[in-house]
């Protein structure tokens, strides 16, 4: 187990990684923090953003240097779950060969495991994927292989939707966070992404970044730490209760949104996971700003990627999830009077 002194040099590490990849990934700063409180807070992460934004880049800068084996699989229609486990082919004998695939083949080394396109793969796809991301293990070849350390990044691309199949709301309470990684709106940044040289070759970024700046294999360990060591009060419990039950029953709460029947809306609010994963998100926000209480800023800082893809809509609202979800969260955070 970590001294306090231990978990205050983790959190200085954890900076810098943050700091490390922002020379890499900039305009970013947001989707950098949660993508570091996920890693600590040991969550899986959805990614929503528009293509090219820099997602690819942003996994590898971190996978660089937190350390471990990165691997990425492209998400397409005819990948079967067996692709994810094992990897055929003909040696240079003319011999069939059957070797570990991606998910495998780098053991207890796999750290960043980026699925690219995730509504492209089939849901037996899918559901191999959240089984591994669960338990960290899969049995093939007659034994078990667990990767402990892994995190995993899915993509879906929302810009096209055809030939798609779109996760399961079951599947998309697995994910701790949904990160919309936005297009950077500042002038300067944009400016530098299209004339600065520096940002059009992504193997030089990627190798301005310092590697292996943690021990990521304790990665488990001091993200449990952290969860020990941050305190939650009376007050943030009852707020969170609130939060919890605003995602049910918005309009008892004074919530209500335009052209809206608010008696209809919800067909289920945040689960218990979802709940948890929210405190544990918010305790590591806390942690990496040096304290050891949550606060409601630490609330705040998560809850929309915690809470926008974990309220589920009746089907005649469902259509329009992006829009609703995000005003919802928006006026739960208002309405709901922080302690
Ligand atoms: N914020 C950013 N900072 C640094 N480089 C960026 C940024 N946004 C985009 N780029 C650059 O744009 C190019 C595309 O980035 P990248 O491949 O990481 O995007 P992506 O979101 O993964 O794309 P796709 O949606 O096609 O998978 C790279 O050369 C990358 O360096």
């Amino acid at each position: 187990m970590g001294s306090p002194e231990q978990l205050e040099d983790w959190r200085h590490l954890a900076l810098r990684v943050e700091a490390e990849v922002a020379k890499a990934v900039i305009g970013q700063a947001q989707t950098i923090r949660l993508i570091n409180v996920a890693l600590f807070a040991r969550g899986h992460v959805l990614l929503e953003g528009d293509v090219g934004v820099g997602k690819t880049t942003v996994l590898r800068a971190f996978s660089r240097a937190i350390g471990g084996d990165f691997e990425r699989v492209e998400g397409t229609v005819d990948l079967m779950p067996g692709d994810l486990v094992y990897h055929t082919y003909v040696d240079a004998q003319g011999r069939p060969r059957i070797d570990p695939g991606p998910l495998l083949r780098h053991g207890e080394r796999l750290v960043t495991f980026f699925f690219n396109e995730i509504n492209r793969a089939r849901p037996q796809v899918q559901s191999l994927l959240l089984r591994a991301m669960a338990e960290r293990t899969v049995s093939a070849f007659d034994r078990e292989y667990s990767f402990p350390h892994m995190t995993v990044f899915a993509d879906r691309n929302k810009v096209e939707r055809e030939e798609t199949f779109e996760l399961a709301s079951a599947a998309r309470d697995r994910f701790m966070f949904e990160l919309n990684m936005p297009k950077p709106a500042d002038r300067e940044v944009r400016r530098a992404l299209v004339f600065d040289t520096a940002f059009h070759d992504t193997e030089g970024l990627i190798d301005k970044v310092a590697p292996e700046l943690l021990p990521w294999d304790r990665l488990n360990a001091i993200g449990a730490q952290v969860q020990r060591s941050v305190r939650a009060s009376e007050t943030i419990e009852r707020y969170v209760l609130d939060l919890w039950e605003a995602s049910e029953k918005p309009q008892k709460f004074g919530i209500r949104l335009d052209g809206v029947d608010m008696d209809r809306l919800i067909l289920a609010g945040a689960s218990p996971r979802g709940m948890s994963a929210l405190l544990r998100a918010a305790r590591t926000v806390a942690w990496l700003e040096g304290r050891t209480h949550v606060e409601p800023a630490d609330l705040a800082a998560v809850l929309p990627s915690v809470l926008g893809h974990r309220i589920f809509f009746t089907p005649v609202y469902e259509l329009r999830r992006a829009e609703l979800s995000e005003a919802l969260v928006a006026q739960i955070m208002d309405k709901i009077a922080a302690p």
